[in-house]
């Protein structure tokens, strides 16, 4: 199973190669404002999920929001490392 860590470390090393077909890649070229219009997109997903959807569903919605949110850090030059400072 793969963990948020293991996740970050799969897209660093994405926007550091810049394979063909990457969404990730895809995504830090658009720039922050789209990345951060995704964030709270998959956000408001989350909440309907956890509201409506059940589960599963909400599991699977927190996974995009949280991919999301790093490729956010990658695109502002921050790791987990910058975030769990301030947990
Ligand atoms: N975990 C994820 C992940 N979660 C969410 N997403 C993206 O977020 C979107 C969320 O889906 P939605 O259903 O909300 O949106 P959609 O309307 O279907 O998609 P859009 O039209 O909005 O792009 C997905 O289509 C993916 O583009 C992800 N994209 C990639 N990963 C993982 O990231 C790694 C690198 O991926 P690539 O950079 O694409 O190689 C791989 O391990 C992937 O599994």
């Amino acid at each position: 199973m793969k963990t948020f860590d293991d996740l970050f470390a799969e897209l660093a090393d994405k926007a550091r190669t810049r394979p063909e077909g990457s969404g990730t890649v895809a995504a830090l070229d658009a720039g922050v404002h789209a990345i951060g219009k995704k964030v709270v997109e998959e956000a408001a997903e989350v909440w309907m999920a956890a509201e409506h959807e059940g589960r599963e569903r909400t599991a699977e919605e927190v996974s995009q929001l949280l991919y999301h949110l790093q490729v956010l850090l990658l695109a502002c030059d921050l790791t987990p490392d910058d975030v769990y400072r301030h947990l």
